[in-house]
């Protein structure tokens, strides 16, 4: 199934502002959508939080449409019968929003102190959705914060009131949600590292906004969610014929390893291994030959003349061009920098990781960006933030997502920016598509994780997959073996050998389902 344009477009505050105005100048009166999407969410609720286990429920209304949101799911749920109250900190409303709240009135839904609803076994968060324009203070911070200390599972329309729209920053102070529905679009603020720990668990909840509309303002959009799921589907496992030969498969060379980092060598190693590549090659210094022979005796492992620190001092005369794909930079420590610069330049997909990234960083932002224009075949660079910052120094103090955006643009190279949102950023015809990761753990925050992750893109790149897709992919399977082993053995329980043994075993498992 094609996954539609808004199950994966992300929008800012003024986008869906103005798709919102583009439904309504075309007809749709605003009461109706706001019925429609406060049904939908009531429905999407009744299914979670059944009125059996939670017949009380608290509404927090705010002066908005959120409010207005909310005030509408209060009625549907007391017409099913639950126990609602209602607290609203704020006087003034909209004229929606004061009319749905005195038809809850009329009902007799009780307006209560913000005390009265701790014996509520659920609350609903409609402060603020998109309106947010300011820092929360005054009493609705301290209602926020309250609310923040009591153990009721709190569901939150459109975004957790305080988090910004767009840049996910926590305005002043912020619900802590269990769970978000987030309405219509994703909304770009709910993907950034700031606001992961108040989104909870994220859903999107459709309320069929005509897709012309969205493409009308979205244009030619750049920012979208990764569908975890809908990934692993597509990509794996990746197809081979009948017939076909290892080499056919794809030949992988992982540049990698040095006597200060020998077992990055192996973790690359496990994670290329694990992606079906057809030949591995496995080029470190001399001195680690025997133990990488040792653990991985089905690659071809090449030992190099190494410095007097033990890292690789030159590649002996192996033509890099019979490589499909290489990754550089495991373990690589920063003492070989020369071998950097000569994969680099040998233009052939490469993938390039950790001290190869460093080493690159070393050379300067100017030489960077023209190394990196005059390659044809793609490169996929995988940092996380402080490397990020080492390649490209002058974009540590803007927005992650925008600094990626401008550091793909200006070198053409595939960007995968490490974190608890991971972002993959892509040089396409019309501009950087930017694909955000939706869901890891912070069971990843490991040394070694990345490690794995590297061999992973570099066997799938090898095998003839494209950059972009090899990243994204690599980067779901990566994460979501992560949460399936988090779920079993807590975060404490993933080590990278471990993430590396059960990517297959959870691939298996996820097919199956
Ligand atoms: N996406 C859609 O098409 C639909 C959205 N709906 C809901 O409408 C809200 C957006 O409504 P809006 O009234 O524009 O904003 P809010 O409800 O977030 O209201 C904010 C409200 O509060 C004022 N305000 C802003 N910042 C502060 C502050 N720091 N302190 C105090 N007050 C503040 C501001 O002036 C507004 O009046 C969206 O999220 C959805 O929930 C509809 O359901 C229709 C479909
Ligand atoms: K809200």
């Amino acid at each position: 199934m094609i996954e539609s344009l808004s199950s994966q477009a992300i929008a800012t505050a003024s986008q869906m502002q103005a798709i919102e105005n583009l439904i309504f100048q075309a007809g749709m009166p605003v009461a109706a959508l706001m019925e429609k999407v406060a049904i939908r969410i009531t429905q999407r609720l009744t299914e979670l939080y059944p009125e059996q286990s939670h017949p009380h429920v608290g509404i927090l209304a705010g002066s908005g449409h959120n409010g207005g949101d909310a005030l509408v799911v209060a009625r549907e749920l007391h017409h099913q019968g639950r126990q609602v109250k209602i607290y609203t900190p704020f006087a003034k409303s909209k004229p929606l929003t004061r009319v749905h709240s005195c038809y809850a009135k009329s009902l007799g839904i009780p307006f209560v102190s913000l005390e009265s609803l701790q014996d509520c076994d659920l609350l609903i968060d409609g402060l603020f959705g998109f309106g947010l324009e300011r820092d929360v203070i005054g009493d609705v911070a301290i209602a926020i914060n309250t609310i923040n200390n009591w153990q009721i599972p709190i569901v939150s329309i459109d975004l957790p009131s305080g988090i910004h729209t767009d840049h996910g920053g926590i305005m002043g102070t912020a619900i802590q949600a269990t769970m978000t529905f987030c309405l219509g679009l994703w909304k770009r603020g709910l993907l950034t590292e700031s606001a992961t720990p108040y989104v909870g668990k994220l859903e999107r909840i459709s309320f069929d906004m005509p897709e012309k509309f969205i493409l009308q303002v979205l244009g030619a959009h750049h920012l979208w969610r990764i569908n975890p799921k809908q990934s692993l589907l597509k990509n794996f496992p990746i197809s081979r014929s009948v017939i076909t030969h290892k080499y056919e498969i794809g030949h992988l060379l992982l540049v990698v390893g040095s006597q200060k980092y020998g077992g990055a060598a192996i973790l690359a190693a496990m994670g290329a291994k694990a992606t079906g590549i057809g030949m591995l090659s496995i080029a470190v210094p001399n001195s680690l030959k025997p133990i990488i022979l040792a653990q991985v005796p089905d690659a071809l492992v090449i030992g190099c003349p190494e410095t007097e620190s033990g890292a690789i001092a030159s590649l002996p005369d192996l033509d890099l061009r019979k490589y499909q794909a290489i990754t550089c930079g495991c373990g690589l420590s920063l003492d070989a920098f020369p071998i950097v610069e000569q994969v680099v330049n040998c233009d052939r997909p490469l993938v390039l990781d950790a001290d190869g990234l460093n080493a690159l960083a070393s050379i300067g932002k100017a030489q960077i960006i023209e190394k990196l224009n005059q390659r044809s075949s793609s490169i996929i660079l995988t940092p996380h933030w402080g490397e990020f910052c080492r390649l490209f120094p002058d974009l540590h103090e803007v927005e992650r997502l925008e600094a990626l955006q401008t550091a793909v643009n200006q070198t053409k190279a595939t960007i995968l920016l490490k974190g608890a949102r991971t972002a993959i950023a892509v040089p396409e015809k019309d501009g950087t598509q930017t694909w955000i990761n939706p869901e890891s753990t912070a069971a990843l925050a490991r040394g070694g994780s990345g490690d794995v992750l590297a061999g992973m893109i570099g066997g799938i790149l090898a095998q003839g997959i494209s950059a972009k897709d090899a990243a994204i992919a690599a980067t779901v399977w990566h994460s979501q073996t992560a949460l399936w082993l988090a779920n079993q053995r807590t975060e404490m329980g993933v080590d990278p050998v471990t993430l590396a043994q059960n990517l297959l075993p959870f691939l298996q498992i996820s097919k199956s389902q």
